[in-house]
């Protein structure tokens, strides 16, 4: 098999992918409580360990041979079990960190992909940068950083509590309040210096999402690049958007100096105070009274615990800069939340006039195969004076009326640029209609009133049999469409040989499609699309422009026979034969209809010359 058509290695994957795909999302509830228990039982490990020193220090002083050997085995257990409990509570937050990112992900994802939110948000509102990008990384490296943070900051309140109790126990209120001070002033230089930070990571995060696109654009463009000697011209736009990225990143660790500096800084003042606090009762004359043995022991746990109490705060101030990088990200996220919230309040609905059968459970592999036109008659899609705006706001068609019916083909003519194609896009939805309506019958299964065919097909990411029942896809339901069908339906558009191509109908392949078949072959897969969902109308922009005018008029006959409504957007003339309306626009904003006449293409043709000739 040649190396484009090996399969993606996601396949192997993909029933796992499916089977988490149905578990419940869940929350996180109990992770973090897990996680608290964890946590506790690994600080009062880290505690024991704490006190080690103190007490080879006891039995060191004292030369307690038997007190030793049981020090030693208490200090092995306290050790191991601090470990444990260390990277117990790492793995814990490996996992909140991925049921994070899923729950956002997830939650993000289906009100993204949903209706024609998606369409919506980067056609008509693109000052959203880089949506996927935003839902792919930002996500992923905001859950990261929360787990990251939320660890300490949940646990490190009330160990500050305990410690400073037992700090206050030995050097009075003078210990911890320094401690205390040392944590303002930490903070405060830090929040001071993180501001800056914040906007940086943000508008580098931008940038990567453009450099990011701009080579998945080439990657998908490859071949038009490389015929148009392309390759410096991408480069340097590359290079320009690198340098852009590097930019932003470099300004990032220029004022992470500072701020580094200051946290660094106050990690070691830290240990110094930390001797400061066991020097207060120990120069007031607290401890003189105790023999040597036991003060070296309680000079030890002190420095931990004021030490410990040190190192909790100097996490605080440390975790600072991963709060501000979780700033950055909770605004990206938060702002393509917004925008989506923003176009569901004003998504309007094409309005429908009829109801009919829809819903995926009428439809197994015997769909396709009883060959019998779809069952529906007298269904009309009609535009009640609607006028059209581009998302740019130029009217392209004001005040259309016009209805198309059941089994009365339209080719919808005129010059570029006057709006043919924005007739099919707001009739499917994708644009609103700024006046007027458009009456749409009303499918759960909207293949089964219009499916639409542009001139390069979407190829969907997956396999020969997702490509044929697109838009379902078969991994969710792999009973959809059997064998058997798959092959007459193909048959029946003279792409029997693509089965050898892809190996079999389940390989998943994802880029490949565009370079397995020709730009025909695409066309045609297209057309077996159609002839399965058999929907009532058929749109097609230019779908026919790379098939011989055999198979072309093969294609009409065969929608006749099947029952589907051709509505044809093309520039090719020889097209008119196969409908029985035109629908001319004539890029000032006008249309005309008209009759076709079998017989008569000739008159419709002299027609449309004379009313496209601009009036003097
Ligand atoms: N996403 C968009 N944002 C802004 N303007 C747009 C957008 N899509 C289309 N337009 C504009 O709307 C006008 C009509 O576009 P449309 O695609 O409907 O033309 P057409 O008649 O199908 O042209 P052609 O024959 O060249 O395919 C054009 O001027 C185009 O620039």
């Amino acid at each position: 098999m040649p190396r484009f058509c090996e399969p993606l290695s996601i396949q192997d994957g993909s029933t796992t992918v499916e089977g988490d795909l149905k578990k419940p999302e869940g929350n996180v509830i109990w992770l973090w409580l897990t996680f608290m228990v964890v946590s506790f039982i690994k600080e009062i490990a880290v505690y024991y360990v704490g006190t080690i020193p103190s007490r080879f220090y006891g039995v060191f002083v004292g030369r307690d041979w038997d007190g030793f050997k049981i020090v030693l085995v208490l200090a092995l257990l306290f050790v191991i079990a601090a470990g444990v409990g260390r990277s117990l509570v790492q793995f814990i937050n490996g996992l909140f960190a991925l049921k994070t990112r899923r729950i956002l992900t997830r939650y993000i994802q289906t009100r993204y992909v949903n209706g024609k939110t998606l369409y919506r948000l980067l056609v008509w509102q693109p000052e959203i940068d880089n949506p996927d990008q935003r839902i792919t990384q930002d996500t992923s490296n905001f859950s990261t950083k929360l787990a990251l943070i939320l660890s300490e900051v949940i646990i490190t309140p009330i160990l500050i509590i305990y410690y400073t109790y037992k700090c206050f126990v030995i050097s009075g209120y003078l210990g911890p309040m320094l401690i205390y001070i040392y944590f303002v002033v930490g903070t405060v230089c830090s929040r001071f210096l993180i501001s800056p930070i914040v906007e940086l990571v943000f508008l580098k995060e931008q940038q990567e999402g453009y450099f990011r696109f701009l080579h998945a654009r080439i990657r998908n463009y490859v071949e038009s690049i490389a015929f148009s000697w392309g390759e410096k011209g991408e480069r340097t736009r590359l290079d320009e958007l690198l340098m852009r990225v590097l930019g932003y990143q470099k300004k990032i660790v220029y004022k992470e100096l500072p701020l580094q500096t200051v946290t660094e800084a106050f990690g070691y003042f830290g240990s110094v105070l930390s001797y400061v606090v066991i020097a207060i009762p120990l120069f007031s004359g607290k401890y003189d009274d105790l023999p040597t043995d036991e003060l070296s022991a309680i000079i030890a746990l002190n420095a931990f615990l004021s030490i410990y109490l040190v190192y909790l705060f100097t996490v605080i101030v440390q975790r600072a800069s991963d709060i501000s990088d979780l700033a950055g990200y909770t605004a990206r996220i938060g702002q393509l939340l917004e925008a989506i919230d923003d176009i569901e309040n004003r998504l309007e609905h094409v309005e429908t006039v009829h109801d009919i059968d829809g819903s995926l459970e009428n439809i197994d592999s015997d769909f396709l195969l009883d060959q019998q036109p779809n069952a529906y008659t007298e269904l009309s899609i009609s535009f009640d004076r609607v006028t059209i705006k581009s998302p740019a706001g130029k009217t392209l068609l004001t005040d259309l009326r016009f209805t198309i019916e059941q089994n009365k083909n339209v080719i919808i003519l005129g010059p570029n640029g006057s709006g043919k194609t924005s007739i099919l896009r707001t009739m499917s939805g994708l644009w609103p209609a700024c006046e007027g309506a458009v009456n749409l019958p009303h499918a759960t299964v909207k293949q089964k009133v219009l499916v639409y065919l542009p001139q390069t097909p979407y190829l969907t990411y997956g396999s020969l049999r997702d490509q044929i029942t697109y838009p379902v896809v078969n991994s969710l339901r792999s009973s959809f469409i059997t064998d058997e069908a798959i092959r007459t339906i193909l048959s029946k558009v003279g792409l029997v040989h693509i089965e050898k191509i892809c190996g079999d109908f389940d390989t998943v392949y994802g880029q490949e499609w565009n370079t397995m078949l020709s730009p025909g072959e695409q066309q045609k897969l297209a057309f077996a699309r159609l002839f399965y969902w058999r929907p009532v109308f058929a749109a097609f922009d230019e779908a026919t422009s790379s098939l011989d005018s055999a198979l072309e008029s093969q294609f009409f006959v065969t929608c006749k026979s099947l029952g589907i409504t051709c509505i044809t957007v093309s520039h090719n003339r020889n097209l008119l034969k196969y409908h029985d309306q035109v629908l001319l626009l004539d890029g000032r904003g006008h249309y005309a209809t008209s009759d076709i006449d079998i017989d008569g293409t000739e008159d419709i043709e002299r027609w449309i010359d004379q009313t496209l000739r601009p009036s003097s």
